[in-house]
């Protein structure tokens, strides 16, 4: 008896025990404690299980009551009972023999989603989970009328402003109502939801309207614009809520499927589904013109906030506060001024005082508003600090890391930093990237020892892991900072910077900049930054992600006039701007290679940077592209972030991009520092989808420039003449990175004839074959238009 209590007591104090030694840990080993004295694998793993449970059980829950109605319908026509009536019997139950109504399978599927624990299927659309009971309005708002807004929109592109200004904003008003009014279901409106793996929409629920009146197209996702808080400051700092670790695994950096564990997510869904491109033949022209209707409402409130905004941006990149107000070292002061860095930046004079103060944060602001110095002036101010403390060591230690996704960008940061550093005799930076001679890495970092590093992951951990010595110098890391944030959390890198995490003592600052922080992100940030860091955001969440005075515009159409397009639109650019500065990004490396040979071909100033050209080459067109003007740079994603090539006046998108975060890095690359810019977007019909995910920002559809017979007939010629191989590696790419589209490449009939389109656009009439393994692999083996190498 003695010896069983004694167990049950050693075994009550056991998981006690446990989280007193994980709270002893000495260091290294990502975030501190997690409940049950769990070590942070074990705290994911289970948060991962548990999201996975809930989802699934959701899921089959939906499935049942989805299934349940098709057999009661089933039933019902059996029965020779007209569904319409059945529609309207009010007795009818899931469980019952008779047929079930649609409003009770909505009310059944809207209990559903109101259920304890549902919170997994919900999304930042949908309004706060539990939001406070709300006064219903005595004289609730009509149900708005779709004809009436068709007329309104006619009006509106006549001359009947003033009229259709009061019908626009009688419609916002609706708008903002069943935003504020929450989604809980009212009599008449329909739930909203998102599913997990459904390639359907959820049908226009916004406006009470059932406009195709098929229950399984209530399935069909619409992405509300929801209304942003003007009420937010344009900057706002705030205290991070809880977050947690991120569970998934998978497929690199374009592994489109973003799939968060919900358990931890307290009020939001991060599920990113995206729609399925639909032909836009398939859906009813009324409907179209509804979803047209409300994208040109949205575009107008953005412009017109846009307006307002403008004026007051292009004073506010600059702000009025000084550098020598901060408390930085004169030395670096006297740098600055050198580089004519007198006033700061929004995001400079937002982010130092924190960052300056020893906190760590994550900072959000929009491309080329002068991060890099924001972090930068810690990160001195870091070392010298350390410096003058341990002023008798005998090995060096490394006290600033600084990651970045790319190895031209780890370039760039470290020549920043030298600029910095220019009256600081005794500090340094070095860079440890990939593609160069690690012996060479190894030789640089023992004859000359340096205080910073900037480094891309892979390469860095290639030095923790074999070079001795490295690791003991990582000991004395004080501050750690990752560029591009979001990118490097991001699925492709996220294990490499756990490991490099796990490597750097816990004792330490850390800082995370990027100009796009989408909430996935936010709740992993915890993997590198304390529970109490501060977030600070220049964008603030009724400001617009991309820079105010780049005009952004799309092009759809169709494959085979791509390149055409792309040939016509530089050479007008070209005629247009004389200082033109144009950036072509492309979907893959091998794409982007015969983009340049056909551009090269067609006798233009062109350059070419992708992963595959060695790293030499890389780095000099960077820094030709760098120095000069009139010329364009055909580039894969190596380009797409951080990348300060000065006075870009065009970037061009052709293809889909791998996500928002990248359309709007790429954007980025023009219209820096407040200055002019200009970004087509080039898409296929299928392709218009994106869209959706880019709404709420300010791009206009542009009509197709006329076609020019004589740029084709030479665009065709020059197609001819360039080498099979080229064109066979393109068509591989291509097919490899729609492949990886999970919108696209989940029908695979659909992407093989999709790939045999581009393959006529570039000149092949038959696609090449495919090695046996790699069609296994994407799943295209036995796919009809795949060829499979004999
Ligand atoms: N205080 C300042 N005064 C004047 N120019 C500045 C200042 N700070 C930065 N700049 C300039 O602004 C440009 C953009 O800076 P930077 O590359 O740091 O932008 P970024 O915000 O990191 O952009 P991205 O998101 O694309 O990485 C650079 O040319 C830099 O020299």
């Amino acid at each position: 008896m003695a010896s069983s209590s004694l167990l049950r007591e050693r075994s009550r104090a056991l998981p006690k025990l446990l989280s007193r030694l994980s709270l002893l840990r000495p260091m290294g080993g990502g975030p501190r404690t997690f409940p049950g004295g769990l070590n942070k694998w074990q705290y994911k793993r289970m948060h991962e299980k548990m999201a996975r449970q809930k989802e699934r059980r959701l899921l089959q829950q939906e499935k049942q009551l989805y299934q349940a109605r098709l057999r009661s319908e089933i039933r019902a026509k059996l029965a020779g009972k007209a569904s319409s009536e059945a529609a309207d019997d009010s007795s009818s139950s899931i469980g019952g023999y008779g047929p079930m109504s649609s409003k009770d399978h909505i009310k059944a599927l809207a209990n559903r989603f109101m259920k304890e624990g549902a919170e997994d299927l919900w999304n930042e659309d949908d309004g706060p989970i539990r939001s406070a009971p709300r006064k219903r309005p005595t004289d609730p708002a009509p149900p708005l009328d779709l004809r009436k807004l068709v007329t309104d929109r006619r009006n509106l592109m006549e001359d009947h402003v003033g009229e259709s200004r009061s019908s626009l904003a009688s419609f916002d008003q609706r708008r903002r109502y069943s935003i504020a009014a929450g989604r809980g279901l009212r009599p008449g409106s329909k739930p909203r939801w998102r599913r997990n793996s459904s390639s359907e929409e959820d049908s226009d629920s916004e406006s009470g309207f059932n406009l195709e009146g098929d229950t399984t197209k209530m399935y069909r996702e619409t992405k509300l614009g929801v209304k942003k808080d003007s009420r937010f400051p344009r900057f706002s700092i705030g205290s991070e809520e809880k977050l947690e670790e991120e569970l998934d695994e998978g497929g690199g950096r374009i592994a489109r499927k973003k799939m968060m564990s919900g358990a931890a997510l307290g009020n939001y869904d991060v599920k990113t589904e995206r729609r399925v491109p639909r032909p836009v033949e398939e859906r009813s022209n009324f409907a179209n013109e509804i979803k047209e209707i409300r994208r040109e409402l949205r575009k107008r409130d953005l412009f017109r906030n846009d307006a307002r905004q403008h004026r007051a941006q292009e004073e506010t990149l600059l702000t009025k506060r000084r550098f020598d107000e901060c408390s930085i070292s004169p030395l670096t002061i006297k740098a600055l001024a050198d580089a004519r860095y007198v006033q700061m930046t929004v995001v400079q004079e937002a982010a130092l005082p924190v960052c300056l103060e020893g906190k760590d944060a994550l900072v959000k602001a929009k491309t080329g508003t002068g991060k890099s110095v924001a972090f930068l002036l810690p990160a001195i101010e870091a070392v010298l600090k350390a410096t003058s403390n341990n002023m008798n060591q005998r090995v060096l230690p490394i006290n600033v890391l600084i990651l970045c996704p790319t190895r031209e960008l780890a370039i760039q940061i470290a020549a920043e930093t030298n600029v910095l550093l220019k009256y600081h005799d005794g500090s340094g930076v070095q860079t440890l990237i990939g593609g160069t001679r690690f012996k060479l890495d190894q030789k640089r970092l023992d004859s000359d020892p340096c205080q910073i590093i900037v480094a891309t992951p892979g390469r860095l951990l290639d030095h923790i892991e074999n070079k001795s010595g490295f690791s003991a110098r990582l000991m004395g890391l004080k501050l750690l900072i990752l560029d591009e944030a979001d990118h490097l959390l991001d699925l492709g890198f996220r294990k490499d910077i756990e490991k490099i995490v796990d490597s750097v003592p816990r004792q330490r600052q850390s800082l995370l900049f990027s100009a796009t922080i989408p909430k996935e992100v936010r709740r992993i940030s915890q993997l590198v930054l304390k529970k109490d860091h501060v977030f600070v955001d220049t964008v603030g969440l009724a400001g617009v992600d991309t820079p105010i005075k780049v005009l952004q515009s799309c092009l759809v159409a169709p494959h085979e006039l791509h390149f055409h397009l792309v040939y016509q639109l530089l050479k007008e650019h070209i005629m247009h701007e004389p200082d033109y500065k144009v950036i072509v990004f492309c979907t893959t490396a091998m794409v982007t290679a015969f983009m340049y040979v056909l551009l090269r071909d067609l006798k233009m100033n062109v350059r070419e940077m992708h992963s595959r050209k060695p790293q030499l080459y890389r780095s000099r067109i960077s820094e030709e592209f760098r120095e000069s003007k009139n010329i364009i740079l055909v580039t894969s994603d190596v380009s797409a972030r951080g990348m300060n090539y000065p006075d870009v006046t065009l970037v061009i998108q052709v293809g889909i991009p791998s996500d928002r975060e990248q359309y709007i890095h790429r954007l980025g690359r023009t219209g820096r520092e407040g200055k002019d810019g200009k970004g087509i977007l080039l898409l296929a019909p299928w392709e218009e989808y994106f869209m959706d995910d880019v709404n709420d920002l300010p791009i206009e559809k542009s009509q197709l420039p006329e076609p020019d017979s004589d740029m084709k007939r030479k665009v065709e010629d020059s197609i001819e003449k360039i080498d099979p191989s080229i064109k066979e590696a393109a068509y591989h790419a291509w097919l490899g990175y729609y492949n990886s589209i999970h919108e696209i490449g989940r029908d695979k009939t659909m992407l093989a004839d999709l790939a045999n389109r581009f393959c006529h656009s570039i000149g092949i009439d038959k696609p090449p074959a495919l090695f046996r393994k790699t069609a296994l692999k994407m799943g295209l083996k036995g796919i009809p238009g795949i060829r499979i190498r004999k």
